[in-house]
């Protein structure tokens, strides 16, 4: 069984149908383009960073064997295709921010006179590639700095110089099948493991797709981790009789002044976590943060199928004739979140905008 969402070398692209998992374990062929936008719209792919990895190796895979005459003609087809690739699903904001970037990079390619077309197809080809090590590389980041924010949190709320294993509540899959590999969120409970300090994780099912009782469940039995599930409705309870000492969740699009669109249910953690006086973190690479927005209002909430609320697998669980509500993400205002873990360090919400910029203008 493999915890590995995405396979890739140039010219081929896999990845693993997260909506057989945990039962069955398959790779599905992505072609092109057209098959990138289907896995990631039907959620056999999901996870913001796995969206846009996916989504831009998709089109790597498509451009490869292709023969272009002129850069033009590929800036072309570089820009109308990633563009494509952003409307598979509209909440994470991933996959616009490198579509952004790769156009960019195809824009300034096509000035340079002393690039040739195929000099051109192969510089696009590396930027693509280059995501894979990349998010791993700024996961590993967010895990260390995550559970060094967890702990130092942890011991000055409790007066010791240093916190010992601590438990934590993750919400949703923020792991290596959310992302290229060792995840966000749950790269902290990993780093916390790593470090001796994780007493125990607990991660809700997160219903309707249930990434949490077949993904993040997987992974973290997958790695012997002490771990427990709960439903979602129990988190309230959790927080009042087992001494979690910390929620951290992941992120699909963080605003200027750091409201968080994330999976459905994240809003109402947090507001538990509030209540019982828990600190909320956000793990967000700079790749789910988005300074364009000044807040979370201007997020666009993804609303899914009913079928995802009436049915498991081909068994219905829901009356016939009852109306759905099914939106995939809410938004947790800054003000119930205690610090954004990114690759680069912990910012409070409040000072997201200033860090992050200072950080972009290095
Ligand atoms: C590091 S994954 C971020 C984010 O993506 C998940 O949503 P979905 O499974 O619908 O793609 C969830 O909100 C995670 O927190």
């Amino acid at each position: 069984m493999s915890l590995q969402s995405i396979k890739y070398q140039r010219g081929s692209l896999e990845i693993l149908d997260q909506l057989l998992l945990p039962v069955v374990s398959k790779y599905l062929p992505v072609r092109g383009v057209e098959d990138g936008w289907k896995v990631i719209n039907k959620m056999q792919v999901r996870g913001a960073p796995a969206i846009a990895i996916v989504g831009c190796l998709s089109l790597a895979v498509e451009i490869y064997p292709e023969e272009f005459s002129s850069k033009k003609s590929l800036r072309q087809e570089i820009e109308g295709k990633l563009n494509y690739l952003v409307s598979a699903r509209p909440t994470a904001v991933n996959m616009k921010i490198s579509a952004d970037e790769l156009i960019t990079l195809a824009n300034e390619l096509t000035k340079d006179d002393a690039i040739t077309v195929e000099e051109m197809k192969q510089r696009f080809l590396k930027a693509t590639e280059a995501m894979l090590e990349k998010d791993i590389a700024d996961n590993r980041a967010i895990g260390a700095n995550g559970a060094k924010a967890i702990l130092e949190h942890v011991a000055e709320a409790t007066g010791v110089a240093t916190a010992g294993p601590v438990r934590v509540l993750t919400h949703c899959n923020t792991g290596s099948l959310a992302t290229a590999g060792y995840g966000t969120a749950l790269g902290v409970v990993r780093n916390l493991s790593e470090l001796g300090k994780l007493e125990h994780v607990y991660c809700t099912e997160t219903r309707p797709y249930n990434q949490g009782a077949r993904l993040t469940a997987y992974e973290l039995v997958h790695e012997k981790l002490p771990a427990t599930l709960v439903l979602d409705s129990m988190v309230a309870a959790l927080l009042r009789v087992k001494n979690v000492a910390a929620v951290v969740v992941g992120a699909d699009r963080v605003a200027a002044n750091g409201d968080t669109a994330n999976k459905i249910g994240t809003y109402q953690i947090a507001v538990v976590a509030k209540h019982h006086g828990v600190p909320f973190y956000v793990a967000a690479p700079l790749t789910s943060i988005d300074l364009e927005i000044p807040s979370g209002d201007h997020i666009i909430i993804e609303v899914r199928p009913d079928r995802e609320m009436t049915h498991v697998g081909e068994h219905r669980i829901a009356a016939p004739g009852i109306n759905c509500w099914n939106p995939a993400f809410d938004v947790t205002p800054a003000s119930l979140i205690t610090g954004i873990i990114t690759e680069h360090g912990v910012f409070k919400p409040e000072a997201l905008k200033v860090e992050i910029t200072k950080l972009l203008e290095l």
